[in-house]
């Protein structure tokens, strides 16, 4: 590998070494102060930041719109912008001049018109910009799909319009790519040769640009060509070089997760070098009373397409939400002292009531198959619960307004966002997202990714800037607010993430799997920090979860999800001690027999399957029923048992799980339902349990709860 990696470094390095060796280096300065020289030293330099600036110009859009959009034809469209890539520059020059030369398909008309192009200054600039615009399209439109939309949409979710989010996230992401992308357009505009000798000529001063005197003084003074040749190179190193280093500074080159960061935030050292190690919620009486209050972003109450700017809303109280009569007056006086627009505040979390608007919505999205009915009350968590594909970030994407419904209506809290008439976009809903990913802004450090949303509010910096330090401390991640993304673990990016999401005080928080992408450790303290800042807050949150252990940590309520629809709803406990959908018996961790109640009223009747159990009172003879039971109430034998009446169900066993000590034995019967047991694995020997066994379940009576479906 190292040798034939040493000769491809020593084919590119050997000629220009060996080039530098026989400059004349005395007679440099004199070399290059010829007429000549400095004509061609001046028009290469004139035209190629002509040319340089014509592809930003062309380029940034052509990118934009080729990495954003879809149309047909698109694949043409790129083909034909990157093939003066491959094409040699002779033919990208003839191609130019059959065009636009004075016999060309355009140029006998420009000339008409009295507009010479072939042969001028402006020839070599066209020609140019020709063969280095797909190096800055390319890089480009690469860097726009790699960043994607999710930086944005976070941001709109933040309350950032969309020029606030063009200005403050599109571009800062970009300019990297735009930094490299122009410095290889200025380099290749400053190599250009073949197209500039074919389109534009060799007239002094007016298109000889720098390679083309080289090329003249090759055959009378070699040394002039060496000495310009040397100019050349060191104007490329430095842009090659320039490129480099900010492709290593580029912010996005790290991203969360560096290896071997510790994840408590409060571990990460002080810049005073104190160690500031303390719980999240000591953190936040440690801000001190100054700090203890919230604001409420200056986030426009609209409720129709047709309102009036956020600017004209501030200083229209009476049009805004209801957010003085919701504050008690203790709050709304530490608010005051704050020195905060009255609008641009509001209490929350600390013991101070938080915002917590109620949630409707019935609406489909019928592309995903998708119709949903959810009324949830104010000021609960809840959570979210479905398989993969069941809908669950679709009703995220509904509530904070990054998918339209096609049809029904969205309301959070008195607001209408979405029906056939309205539509609040995601800048306005005030529900603010925290996805899966931290998603923090690259270019910006903790606290400023923390005093976004207030910043894109209208608040001013110190205000901001002083909420966000607050929000950081909530989170337990005070110590990290001048660290750039890069330089966080996940567990940290994702505090600093949950801190922005609270900074504007949202009506309504979205968690989509905040936890998913955590490793255990920081998943379990990250956990915690959720029940500290959720449980019992009065925030409205909706929390898209797999995992249980989420669901008794923060929810108050749970809603299941499958197939683009409700299954079930209702109080987090009732929904684990009661499930009624597969998948919340599943998470529960205990068998379920949907059917109808005997006429008997004694057990629950589905297919050929009857079981017996303790029959809620509220059931009535057959109607929808539920029945639960433990897969450690079931046990398993290949004959009919004897002793006690209990349930007997012949099953086919479809897989083993280890759990813990015990087996898990999944079966289905006859009917095809699931149904679990679990045994000890001497048990599992004994019976000699396989896939495919034909074998009976078993459970008593007393263990198999009956409820209403
Ligand atoms: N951008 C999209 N365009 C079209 N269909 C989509 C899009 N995103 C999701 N879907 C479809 O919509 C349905 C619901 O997807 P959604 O992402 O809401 O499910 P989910 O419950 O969040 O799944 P997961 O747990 O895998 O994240 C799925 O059938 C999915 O394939």
């Amino acid at each position: 590998m190292a040798a034939p990696a040493a000769v491809a470094v020593l084919l590119l390095a050997v000629p220009v070494l060996g080039m530098l060796l026989r400059v004349p280096w005395a007679r440099f300065p004199a070399l290059l102060a010829t007429e000549a020289s400095v004509d061609a030293l001046l028009l290469s330099l004139r035209t190629s930041l002509a040319a340089t600036a014509l592809c930003v110009l062309l380029g940034v859009p052509l990118a934009l719109v080729l990495a954003r959009t879809r149309w047909p034809g698109q694949r043409v469209v790129r083909t034909l912008v990157l093939l003066p890539l491959v094409l040699p520059p002779v033919v990208s020059g003839l191609a130019l001049l059959t065009t636009l030369g004075r016999r060309g398909l355009l140029g006998a008309r420009l000339e008409a018109l009295g507009i010479d192009v072939a042969f001028t200054t402006a020839a070599v600039v066209l020609a140019q910009t020709f063969v280095s615009l797909p190096f800055l399209v390319l890089s480009l439109e690469g860097a726009v799909r790699t960043a994607g939309h999710r930086y944005e949409d976070v941001a709109a979710t933040l309350g950032a319009r969309p020029t606030t989010v063009l200005r403050r996230v599109t571009l800062p992401l970009l300019l990297p790519a735009l930094g490299s992308g122009t410095a290889l357009a200025f380099a290749r505009s400053l190599g250009e040769f073949g197209a500039t000798l074919t389109f534009a000529g060799s007239l002094q001063g007016v298109t000889r640009t720098l390679p083309l005197e080289i090329y003249l003084q090759r055959e009378t003074d070699p040394d002039a060509a060496l000495a310009l040749s040397v100019v050349l190179i060191a104007v490329a190193a430095v842009i090659v070089l320039a490129t480099q280093r900010g492709r290593r500074r580029s912010p996005g080159a790290g991203g969360p997760g560096a290896a071997g960061e510790p994840d408590d935030a409060a571990s990460a050292p002080s810049p005073t070098g104190v160690d500031r190690r303390s719980a999240p919620g000591q953190a936040a009486a440690g801000a001190g009373p100054g700090v203890t209050v919230s604001f409420r972003q200056a986030w426009p109450d609209e409720s129709s397409p047709q309102r009036a700017p956020v600017a004209e809303e501030r200083s229209a109280p009476a049009r805004r939400a209801p957010v003085a009569e919701e504050r008690p007056a203790a709050a709304r006086r530490a608010l005051a002292a704050t020195g905060m627009p009255a609008a641009a505040r509001r209490p929350a979390g600390g013991g101070e009531p938080a915002p917590g608007a109620s949630i409707m919505v019935h609406a489909s999205v019928p592309e995903r198959g998708v119709d949903l009915d959810v009324e949830l009350p104010g000021g609960q968590v809840v959570a979210v619960l479905g398989p993969n594909g069941a809908g669950k970030s679709t009703l995220l994407g509904l509530l904070s307004g990054l998918v339209r419904p096609g049809a029904g209506t969205v309301r959070i809290g008195a607001r209408t966002v979405a029906d056939d008439a309205t539509w609040v976009p995601p800048h306005a809903r005030r529900a603010a997202l925290l996805a899966q990913e931290p998603l923090l802004l690259p270019h910006l450090d903790a606290l400023g990714n923390v005093a976004f949303g207030p910043r894109a509010g209208g608040v001013p910096r110190a205000s901001a800037d002083r909420l966000a330090r607050e929000r950081l401390a909530q989170v337990g991640a005070e110590a990290l607010a001048g660290r750039r993304p890069h330089q966080l673990s996940g567990g940290q990016a994702q505090r600093v993430a949950l801190a922005r999401a609270l900074a504007p005080e949202p009506d309504v928080l979205l968690l989509d799997e905040p936890l998913s992408a955590l490793d255990v450790s920081a998943a379990v303290a990250m956990r915690q920090v959720l029940r500290t800042l959720l449980r019992g807050s009065g925030r409205t949150a909706v929390l898209v979860t797999h995992d249980l252990l989420d669901v008794l940590a923060v929810a108050d309520a749970v809603v299941v999800l499958d197939g683009g629809r409700v299954v079930e709803q209702g109080p987090a406990l009732e929904v684990l001690t009661r499930p009624r959908s597969a998948f919340a018996a599943r998470l529960a961790g205990v068998n379920l027999v949907l059917g109808g109640l005997a006429p008997e009223g004694d057990a629950v009747v589905t297919g050929s399957l009857a079981l017996h159990g303790l029959v809620d009172p509220a059931c009535q003879a057959g109607e929808q029923v539920a029945a639960t039971f433990s897969p450690r109430a079931v046990s398993v034998h290949r004959t009919p048992p004897g002793g006690s009446p209990r349930n007997v169900v012949g099953v086919t066993v479809t897989g083993l799980e280890h759990l813990g000590e015990l087996v898990r034995v999944r079966a289905t019967t006859a009917d095809g339902h699931s149904l679990a047991a679990d045994i000890t694995p001497a048990a599992v020997a004994e019976l000699s349990l396989q896939h495919g066994a034909t074998v009976l379940f078993s459970v008593k009576a007393a263990e198999v709860t009956i409820f209403p479906a």
